[in-house]
This record gives structure tokens, C-alpha cells and sequence, in this order.
């Protein structure tokens, strides 16, 4: 774990980048099952799922103990649980149905009620999970510390249901919050708001996709700046032995690749915690361009 902060990786493509994820989830998860015997885990819609399709397959099917593992929603959106929308169903059909957990440790909004009221729901029942320590706690707050909250990134910056100048990023005492008017369809959702994002004792930020690169060129231009992206509030604040990395993996796509060459997508993982990470993820595009691709983001 502790060796992953600060690593800035390039990879050869999304099967590199897929595998690393899976790696790194694989090490989370037994870090936790060993010190607490549970792993609680969070989890996003969007791409995320299918870049962690990996841990279906051998040798993650076999040696991750998924009895252990508690699943939550770092956001969800209020539909039915069998919608297409829904983030229980984009998590269950591509990843929860194909391994081996136990069905009553998948902890899903309850779908018949509105927004606020499934937000309520989800706080109470996060809350007797705490208070058991099936989930951490924060020992400088009473929020839950989930071991590993994996986040996606929208092109806007969002992150979660957490959407750039939403008054819900300044949310401080509600664990989870509801959201009637996301920018992002569907309008009504449910989130973790910012003091249990930051609780955490892992962030793994997956973003992959072109349309990404812009917003993070914003989010490393503006670094030295108090973050006003949802992406650059995410700054967790205890944890212990290198638990506090994010790590992110990014895509850019076009961005570096030219039509004309072959070469598969670059992906990038890093950890933009510290300038001085920002400076190897820079040197590590240099590198790319080297190798001849193209990078027309302007860096700071
Ligand atoms: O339910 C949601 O909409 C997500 O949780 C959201 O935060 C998502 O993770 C990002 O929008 C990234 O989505 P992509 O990876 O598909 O771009």
C-alpha cells in the first residue's frame, strides 16, 4: 500500500490499466480482511464497473475472500433497482452476480422510496454498520472510514453525485445526501457527501475516457489553488500506512494519441496529492511524446 503513493504509471491500455485496478483492489481487500476480518468497499456507476470486470476472472475469482466484503454506493440514483439506470443493477450485472458474494452484505438503497427518504435510509442503516464496525470509523471524526471508495470523474469534474458548484460539496453534517436536480440524468439521486468521501482510508479514482482530459488539465492547473472541482475536494484525511493514496487512472485518449498511430491508448495512473507527483506525471507524458505520440494539453 504504502508503496502505491506517489507511483505516476503509464499504461499501454485499458487491459494494463484494468489489471492494476484489479491488483490494487485485490491488496485493499486483503489489507482490511486481515487487520478488521471485513472489507468495506463504495462504489460508483459510470465506467467503473466494467473497468473492474477483471476481478471476475482468475487468479481475483479465486483469491480475494469475497465473503468479507461489504458493498455500498458512494452514490446511487433513485430508480428502481432493476432500471437501467440503476447503479445496483450496472454493479450487479457486471461484477456482484459473477463472484462469490454473500448476497446479504450488498447494502442497495431501498428503491421504493423518494430521494430524501432513501437518503435517510441509507445514513440509519450506514450508521448500525459503524456502530458494529462492520464499517471503520474515523478516528478524528465519528464518520464511517470505508476501506476503499472507488469514484469515477465526469467531464465537469463531479465526482460521486457531487457536482461542481452544487451546494451539496459544502454538505458537512449529513453522511448521505439526496440530490433532486443532477446535472447528469437522472435528476434524483442519492450521494456520500465530502466528510465521508475524505474519511476514507483508500480512494481509487478510475477515470478513463477523452472526454476526461480537459477537466483534469483544469484540475492540475489548478492544484496550488483551493480545489473548487468535486475531483479536487477529494483529499482524504486520515487513514494509516500510506492509506490515504487516490489513485487515479486516466485516459486521454485523443488527447495523446493521433489517429494515424497505432499505438494503443496511453493510460496514466498518479497520485496528484503532491505537486511533486504532478511534475513526474508530466514527465511521464514527455516520455510519451518521446515515444511519438502526440500531447496537445497545455500544461501548467
Ligand atoms: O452514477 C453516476 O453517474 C456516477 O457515480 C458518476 O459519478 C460517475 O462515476 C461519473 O459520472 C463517471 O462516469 P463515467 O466513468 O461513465 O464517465
Amino acid at each position: 500500500m504504502a508503496s502505491k503513493r506517489g507511483d505516476v504509471r503509464v499504461f499501454e491500455g485499458l487491459q494494463e490499466l484494468a489489471t492494476s485496478l484489479a491488483d490494487y483492489i485485490a491488496e485493499v481487500s486483503d489489507v482490511a480482511v486481515k487487520e478488521r476480518g471485513a472489507f468495506s468497499v463504495a462504489l460508483s456507476g459510470g465506467s467503473l464497473i466494467s473497468t473492474m470486470s477483471k476481478l471476475c476472472e482468475p487468479p481475483y475469482l479465486k483469491t480475494i475472500d469475497w465473503s468479507k466484503w461489504h458493498v455500498f454506493w458512494a452514490d446511487e440514483r433513485v430508480v428502481p433497482r432493476n432500471h437501467q439506470d440503476s447503479n445496483y443493477k450496472l454493479a450487479k450485472d457486471g461484477l456482484l452476480s459473477k463472484v462469490p458474494i454473500i448476497p446479504g452484505q450488498v447494502y442497495s438503497i431501498n428503491d421504493a422510496m423518494s430521494a430524501d427518504g432513501a437518503a435517510e435510509d441509507y445514513e440509519f442503516g450506514l450508521r448500525q454498520l459503524v456502530k458494529t464496525r462492520i464499517v471503520d470509523v474515523s478516528t478524528s471524526s465519528d464518520c464511517p472510514r470505508f476501506d476503499l471508495i472507488l469514484l469515477g470523474m465526469g467531464p465537469d469534474g463531479h465526482v460521486a453525485s457531487l457536482f461542481p458548484s452544487h451546494p451539496l460539496t459544502h454538505e458537512k453534517e449529513k453522511w448521505i445526501a439526496s440530490i433532486k436536480d443532477s446535472p447528469k440524468p437522472p435528476p434524483e439521486r442519492i450521494t456520500f457527501t465530502f466528510p465521508v468521501l475524505n474519511s476514507a482510508a483508500n480512494i481509487a479514482m478510475v477515470l478513463t475516457g477523452a472526454n476526461k482530459a480537459d477537466v483534469l488539465e483544469k484540475a492540475f492547473g489548478d492544484l496550488q489553488a483551493p480545489g473548487v472541482l468535486p475531483v479536487q475536494m477529494v483529499f482524504p484525511t486520515e487513514g494509516s500506512l500510506g492509506s490515504f493514496d487516490t489513485y487515479a487512472s486516466i485516459s486521454l485518449a485523443n488527447k495523446l494519441v493521433p489517429a494515424t498511430n497505432t499505438r494503443r491508448i496511453p493510460q496514466v495512473a498518479f497520485n496528484y496529492k503532491t505537486p511533486a507527483l504532478v511534475d513526474s506525471f508530466k514527465n511521464s507524458l514527455r516520455e510519451l511524446q518521446v515515444e511519438g505520440c502526440v500531447v496537445d494539453v497545455a500544461w501548467p
